[in-house]
């Protein structure tokens, strides 16, 4: 089938790509040039494991490729993928449409009749029954089709997703959207069918769902750090329960990226709008544990530290939102990094895969080229995103570079029965000290 992608991010791309390895002809819009002209090098200008392969084998097959003009896809596809940011509109927690509304503005005109749009953008409930109008208008359809894709494996969950979700209200655009989709089906990936306005919920109740459960295990680190208990095995052992379940159980930092903080706002927003804020006052406790831990983990740098961070010198390791990324937008890391420099600390982040975007967005913090240049004469060392890198690295690689042996991991994954064994002192948010 030939299908269009409109936004190539971190979703759109990887989607674009995706679509290709399931046997489509696939043309990518962007309205970033450079984006779409280091895509068609085949060039992922983000970090994303799989997708520089998946993209080289795309373009290699001759069905795929990227343009900045909207003509273009318009004459050459059927169905479009809206893949397009829909971040926090800045200084409120409403989500801020203004790509959605200026990528089918574009679109619009350039419709085959019959053609097919998928909403794949999260988006505020009742935003596809307004489009639907508009694109029904043109004789084409609309269907709603939220994407679950976490990063660092989104490669994988494009190929092999838990679930699909259709919002429709014509079996015409149901069946085409499935057609794209038919050898998932075949792979027996269950399809949900409903509404608009449940398909959109679908997706902000999923954000919501994950947010709360990361939020509630920081919310017993809080209660474990008052009394002395230890959240990780305290993790441990409500998630044997299949009920609860251990994934998204990591206390810690807490959630940061693109997605799950301003998702859970814009959801209130609209919440708000529709008159019903009472539902969904819990988010805000949601958001509020989130924000804490991030003041917490500077506390304990400030302890280690002897009571003041003020001419301290602090290594960050991770920059990220979390490993396997180049994301930084709402990074916990980046946000303890600048805390701790606006304390009084000489702060120096380092991350695998994340400094370009770091220097360009914190441009006020230094940075090293490496974990250990990091570390040198560091007064603590603060472990934020959990790249494998960090996770396995033998204290003693940093032992001999710091001038004291002090850790914090923000992220409760180093063994600190090692660090500890190596003379380090080892906190962790929601756990005591050894
Ligand atoms: N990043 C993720 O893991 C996931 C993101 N989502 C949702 O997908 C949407 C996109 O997110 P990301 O890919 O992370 O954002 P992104 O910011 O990485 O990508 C958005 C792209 O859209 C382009 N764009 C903006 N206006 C355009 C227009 N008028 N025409 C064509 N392209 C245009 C931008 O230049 C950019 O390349 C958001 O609604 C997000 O909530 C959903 C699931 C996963
Ligand atoms: O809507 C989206 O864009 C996506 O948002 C999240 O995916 P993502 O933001 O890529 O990353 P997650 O793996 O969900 O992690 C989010 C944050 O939570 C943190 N986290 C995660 C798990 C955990 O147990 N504890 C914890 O603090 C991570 O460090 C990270 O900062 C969802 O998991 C995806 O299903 C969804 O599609």
């Amino acid at each position: 089938m030939k299908l269009s992608v409109i936004g190539t991010g971190y979703l759109g791309a990887t989607h674009a790509a995706a679509m290709v390895a399931l046997g489509h002809d696939v043309v990518g819009l962007d309205v970033d040039a450079d984006k779409v002209a280091s895509l068609s090098r085949g060039e992922v200008p983000f970090h994303e494991p799989g997708l520089p392969e998946l993209l080289r084998e795309g373009l290699a097959s001759g069905r795929l490729r990227f343009t900045t003009d909207v003509t273009d896809v318009g004459a050459s596809a059927d169905v479009h993928f809206l893949c397009v940011g829909t971040p926090q509109k800045p200084g409120e927690k409403a989500a801020d449409l203004t790509y959605v509304e200026a990528a089918i503005a574009a679109l619009l005109p350039e419709l085959r009749a019959g053609a097919l749009v998928v909403g794949k953008s999260t988006v505020p409930v009742g935003t596809a029954a307004g489009l639907a109008e508009r694109v029904e208008a043109v004789d084409a359809d609309l269907v709603w089709n939220p994407e679950f894709l976490r990063e660092g494996f989104a490669v994988d969950d494009t190929l092999r997703p838990d679930r699909i979700v259709v919002g429709a209200t014509s079996e015409r655009a149901e069946k085409t959207l499935l057609e794209v989709y038919a050898s998932l089906v075949e792979a027996g990936t269950p399809v949900v069918s409903m509404d608009y306005a449940t398909a959109e919920l679908v997706k902000v109740a999923a954000n919501a769902f994950l947010a709360t459960k990361i939020s509630f295990i920081n919310a017993m680190a809080e209660v474990c750090e008052a009394v002395d208990a230890d959240v990780t095995l305290l993790a441990d052992a409500i998630g044997h329960d299949e009920r609860i379940g251990r994934r998204f159980l990591s206390a810690g930092l807490g959630f940061g990226g693109g997605c799950l903080p301003k998702d859970i706002r814009a959801f209130m927003a609209r919440a708000g709008e529709l008159g019903i804020d009472q539902a969904l006052t819990f988010l805000k406790s949601i958001d509020d544990i989130n924000v804490r831990r991030r003041a917490r983990t500077v506390d304990l740098a400030r302890e280690m530290c002897g009571g003041s961070l003020a001419g301290q010198r602090v290594a960050v390791l991770g920059a990220a939102f979390k490993p396997d990324s180049d994301d930084i937008r709402d990074s916990p890391a980046l946000d303890v990094a600048l805390a701790c420099q606006r304390a009084g600390a000489a702060v120096r982040v380092y991350d695998p895969h994340a400094m370009d975007n770091a220097r360009r967005d914190y441009a006020t913090l230094a940075y090293a080229a490496s974990a250990v240049e990091a570390a040198t004469d560091a007064d603590v060392v603060l472990h934020l995103t959990e790249w494998e890198e960090f996770v396995t690295m033998h204290p003693s690689t940093l032992s001999a570079v710091v001038r004291q042996r002090h850790i914090v991991d923000g992220r409760n994954k180093l063994d600190r029965e090692l660090w500890t064994r190596e003379g380090w002192t080892h906190r962790a948010l929601g756990r005591r000290s050894l």
